[in-house]
């Protein structure tokens, strides 16, 4: 074991150990609400104290109390500070039923025809015209570039566009309507596997590890959102969860995960310094989630893009510490579907320094421009797995190329 390890074995281990103790009973509490109904509830927030990657922490006590002495205003090691409120609110508060994921994208798929021109709208209209001109042809060409589509695949479903109207000779409209949903749906490859990797791994000596699933992203595109409504995903598939928030930059960062998590009770592991190291941080969280048995640990991350270099060092090192204790199930890059072009290279960057393995795409309810779906995922070769299709606490859904296209048609 390298000085390194020690290093964040000693700072952060401390803290783990007590949250541990915490979460394990607060996951189980969790499992038996879900049985037991009506639930008395409970925040289930769990706060951490610093945690620094730092040898100076205070020396840990082996005999630490059990989660309802951690939960007593007062009680527990130094520096592990839980406030009264959240002791008091564990006994009134109401945990959140988050809506059932399955058909969430259905039912939420108005929201993206309805934002400015609808991209299949605008299409169909120029497709049923009768006798298709080269103008018209332009046109199509020019529909798809601006919905942020891309050169290269806009280019490959005028061809096969082209081809099909040409051969088959298409005139009535619900026969156009029909190939350019099956173009649609090509271009968008359906056979892309979207599905989340939430299998249990193992650590180095074999021990069952949860599945750990990192998400990156430049600031502002819905990060912490997104973890927090892919917590309640989780949650409504009844699978247990520990929240890890490494975006120590923005100060309101944790507070605002812990909100998300505490609503669905699930524990959110946390610094309450800004600036403290997210690797750190990180650690805790898989240390806290693999010892108290959840299924998912789900960290959150600042990933300002400062520079390619900057973020190159601040990801690596949470990766690397990350996987002493468990493997990297998903590394989700979330990027905000408003920002075009720019979302791109976002993408080309992250996807070079993080090993993305899935992307999250944003607001998707605010901008006509669903192209960047296909666009995004030729860049980086990985599928879209989720969309966030408004602000409500459920309105996050796994994506699904059918349906997004049925989506873009209804316009
Ligand atoms: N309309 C809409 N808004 C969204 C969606 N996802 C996130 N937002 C909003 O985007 C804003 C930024 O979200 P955050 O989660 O704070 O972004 P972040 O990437 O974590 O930002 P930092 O913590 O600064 O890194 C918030 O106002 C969210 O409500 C979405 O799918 N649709």
């Amino acid at each position: 074991m390298n000085s390194d390890t020690w290093t964040y074995l000693i700072a952060a281990g401390i803290p783990a150990a007590l949250l541990v103790a915490a979460s394990t009973v607060l996951v189980r509490r969790r499992r038996e609400d879900r049985d037991d109904t009506p639930s008395t509830g409970g925040t289930d927030v769990l706060t951490a104290p610093e945690q620094e990657a730092s040898s100076s922490a205070p020396p840990v006590s082996p005999s630490v109390g059990t989660a309802p002495d951690l939960l007593a205003p007062g009680a527990g090691e130094p520096g592990l500070a839980v406030p009264e409120d959240v002791a008091e609110a564990d006994l009134d508060v109401q945990l959140d039923v988050p809506a059932p994921v399955a058909g969430r994208f259905t039912r939420l798929r108005g929201r993206l025809a309805r934002s400015g021109s609808p991209l299949g709208a605008r299409l169909l209209a120029v497709l049923s015209r009768d006798h298709l001109t080269e103008d018209d042809w332009d046109e199509l060409e020019e529909t798809l570039l601006l919905a942020d589509v891309g050169a290269g695949p806009t280019g490959d479903l005028i061809e096969a566009l082209r081809t099909r109207v040409r051969v088959e000779g298409l005139r009535e409209p619900g026969a156009v309507r029909a190939v350019l949903r099956e173009q649609l749906v090509a271009l968008v490859d359906p056979t892309l596997d979207r599905s989340l990797n939430l299998a249990p791994g193992a650590d180095a000596a074999g021990a069952p590890t949860p599945a750990v699933v990192l998400v990156v992203g430049v600031n502002g595109t819905g990060k912490t959102t997104t973890v927090g409504k892919l917590a309640r995903v989780l949650v409504a598939e009844d699978r247990s969860v520990v929240l890890g928030a490494a975006d120590t930059f923005r100060a309101a960062a944790a507070d605002q995960l812990e909100t998300w998590g505490s609503r669905v009770g699930v524990p959110t592991v946390r610094s309450d310094r800004d600036g403290a190291d997210p690797a750190a941080v990180a650690f805790d969280a898989v240390r806290t989630g693999k010892a108290s048995g959840v299924d998912v640990v789900l960290v959150d991350t600042a990933g300002r893009l400062q520079n390619k270099a900057g973020l190159m060092d601040e990801l690596g090192k949470i990766t690397r510490v990350i996987t002493r204790e468990a493997p990297l199930a998903e590394v989700l890059l979330v990027l905000d579907a408003t920002t075009g072009q720019n979302g791109l290279n976002q993408a080309r960057v992250f996807g070079e320094v993080a090993g993305v393995t899935g992307i999250v795409l944003t607001k998707l309810d605010g901008t006509a421009k669903g192209g960047i779906v296909v666009a995004v995922q030729r860049e980086l070769g990985v599928p879209v797995k989720l969309v966030g299709l408004g602000e409500g606490p459920d309105d996050l859904a796994p994506f699904d190329a059918e349906t997004f296209v049925d989506g873009l048609l209804e316009g």
